[in-house]
């Protein structure tokens, strides 16, 4: 078990109402606000936490979903590590637009491999009787569009708050372990290129 704390940057976006800000304050702070007010630009919150025997400090940063807070979010979201694209499952509306909140991500972060980014998909307030968004068409969507995880959540009734920021977690070390192969990859194709003499240097 590694003692170094990796410090990890995720986001939340996704239509205003959602309840991105909801679903952080759960996680950090276990409290949850039926009046809460519309956030205006980002926040952020820390939380430390153990993966897989990996000890982690989740920066989250919780962005403003309306349309005319998007010059105050963008600036943002370089450096992110993982994007929670998150929708209401009472509002179809908001799961249409998971595909504007995943290009607008990869543009503005400045992304270099979106095929290999990790993106979790979050339908939160399960806990609503009345819902726009099944289960299966969510997960439809996830497949289509790079096999992301998909988690269903309450804000509300803490519903798979917790597993979806570890589920984010997941994703992040999953991508790092596979560079470090392709890096080692690398290294052994060096070796056996110096050996038969073609080195420029
Ligand atoms: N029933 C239910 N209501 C929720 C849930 N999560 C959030 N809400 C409510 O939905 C409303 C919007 O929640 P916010 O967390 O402010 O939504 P947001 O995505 O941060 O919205 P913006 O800051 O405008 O982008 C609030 O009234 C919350 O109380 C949930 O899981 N279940
Ligand atoms: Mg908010």
């Amino acid at each position: 078990m590694s003692g170094k704390s990796l410090l990890l940057k995720v986001i939340l976006l996704g239509d205003g109402g959602v309840g991105k800000s909801s679903l952080m304050n759960r996680y950090v702070t276990n409290k949850f606000d039926s009046q809460a007010f519309h956030t205006i630009g980002v926040e952020f919150l820390n939380r430390d936490l153990e993966v897989d025997g990996r000890f982690v400090t989740l920066q989250i940063w919780d962005t403003a979903g309306q349309e005319r807070f998007k010059s105050l979010r963008t600036p943002f979201y370089r450096g992110a590590d993982c994007c929670l694209l998150t929708f209401s499952v009472d509002d179809h509306q908001s799961f249409e637009n998971l595909g504007h909140w995943q290009k607008e991500f990869v543009c503005y972060a400045n992304v270099k491999d979106p095929d290999h980014f990790p993106f979790v998909v979050l339908g939160n307030k399960v806990d609503k009787v009345e819902r726009q968004v099944t289960t299966e068409e969510a997960q439809a969507w996830c497949l289509e569009n790079g096999n992301y995880p998909y988690l269903e959540t309450s804000a509300k009734d803490d519903t798979n708050v917790a597993v979806a920021f570890e589920e984010a977690v997941r994703q992040v070390l999953a991508v790092e372990e596979q560079l470090e192969h392709c890096m080692l990859g690398h290294t052994i194709d060096l070796r056996s290129s110096a050996k038969s003499g073609s080195s420029c240097c």
